[in-house]
C-alpha cells in the first residue's frame, strides 16, 4: 500500500510546482491509471510514487514505512520486488524473447546471465512465463523482430519472474498501434489480478484507463483533480482533467 501525503515537488531551480499538494493512496492489488494532459505531472507523480526521483515535501508512506526517512539500503528493500516498465522495454534485441526472459532467472549468477549460459531447468521454466504472457509460439524469435506490444509482454514476463509485488510503468502503450494496446493493456489487467500484481500506469489514452483501471487519478497542472474508480469519466470529469 502506497499512502502520499501533501506530496510538492519542483524542477530546481525553476520555482514551478510540478506537484503540488498531491494525496493518494494505492491500495494492494489495484490497477491505477494516472491521466491527464501533456506536462501535467504523470511521470514525475509515478516517478516519486515508485521512489524513482525525491520529493521537496510532503509524506510518502510505503507498506507502513516512511519512505523519506529511508536510506538507500531502506529503499532498496522497499523496491526489491518493484519493477519498471518503461515506453521501450530494455531488451537483449539479438537474443530471443526466451533467453530474454531466462536471462532474469539468472539475476543471482550475472556472469552466466551475460554468457547466455542457461540451464535445460531454466529454460523449461522461462518457457512457462512466456506461456503465461501468451508468448509460447514466439519463443525462439529474436526480440527485434516482435512488435512493441510482443516486446512489452516480454518485459511483463521478466516482471513475473522477478517475483514483481509492483509494476510501474510509463505510458506502457504508447507507440503501439490499437490492437497490441488493447491487449498489452488486457494482459497487465489479467496477469495483475492473477498474481496479485499491483500496477501504476501513466496513459495518454483515456479510453484505455477507463475500460482497463480498476483506479482512475486524473492529473492537472500537478494537482490530482479526479480520483474514481475505474469507469467511463463524465463530462464533468473530464473537464476538471483536460479543460
Ligand atoms: N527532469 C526535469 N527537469 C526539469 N523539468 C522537468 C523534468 N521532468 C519534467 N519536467 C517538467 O515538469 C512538468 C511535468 O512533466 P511530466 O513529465 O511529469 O509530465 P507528463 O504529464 O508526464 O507529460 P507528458 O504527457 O507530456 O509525458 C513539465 O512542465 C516538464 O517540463
Amino acid at each position: 500500500m502506497i499512502i502520499a501525503r501533501n506530496i510538492t515537488k519542483t524542477y530546481k531551480p525553476d520555482p514551478k510546482e510540478v506537484l503540488s499538494k498531491v494525496s493518494l493512496q494505492i491500495d494492494d492489488g489495484e490497477f491505477v491509471a494516472i491521466v491527464g494532459g501533456s506536462g501535467s505531472g504523470k511521470t514525475t507523480l509515478l516517478r516519486c510514487l515508485s521512489l524513482q526521483d525525491e520529493w521537496d515535501s510532503g509524506q510518502l508512506i510505503v507498506n507502513g514505512k516512511d519512505a523519506g526517512k529511508l536510506g538507500s539500503i531502506g529503499k532498496w528493500g522497499v523496491r526489491r520486488r518493484w519493477v519498471f516498465i518503461e515506453e521501450k522495454p530494455t531488451l537483449d534485441l539479438h537474443a530471443t524473447a526466451l533467453k530474454n526472459v531466462a536471462r532474469s532467472l539468472l539475476f543471482h549468477s550475472p556472469i552466466r546471465a551475460v554468457a547466455g549460459l542457461v540451464s535445460k531447468n531454466e529454460h523449461m521454466e522461462a518457457m512457462d512465463y512466456l506461456e503465461r504472457v501468451g508468448l509460447l509460439d514466439k519463443a525462439h524469435q529474436k526480440a527485434g523482430q516482435l512488435s512493441g506490444g510482443e516486446r512489452q509482454r516480454i518485459a511483463v514476463a521478466k516482471a513475473l519472474v522477478q517475483g514483481a509485488t509492483m509494476i510501474f510503468a510509463d505510458e506502457p502503450v504508447s507507440g503501439l498501434d490499437p490492437t497490441s494496446a488493447e491487449s498489452v493493456m488486457r494482459d497487465l489487467k489479467a496477469i495483475g489480478k492473477r498474481e496479485q500484481i499491483t500496477i501504476v500506469a501513466t496513459l495518454h489514452r483515456l479510453d484505455l484507463a477507463e475500460r482497463y483501471a480498476t483506479r482512475i487519478l486524473g492529473v492537472r497542472e500537478g494537482r490530482v483533480v479526479v480520483d474514481i474508480p475505474g469507469r467511463a469519466l463524465d463530462e464533468r470529469e473530464r473537464g476538471l482533467i483536460f479543460g
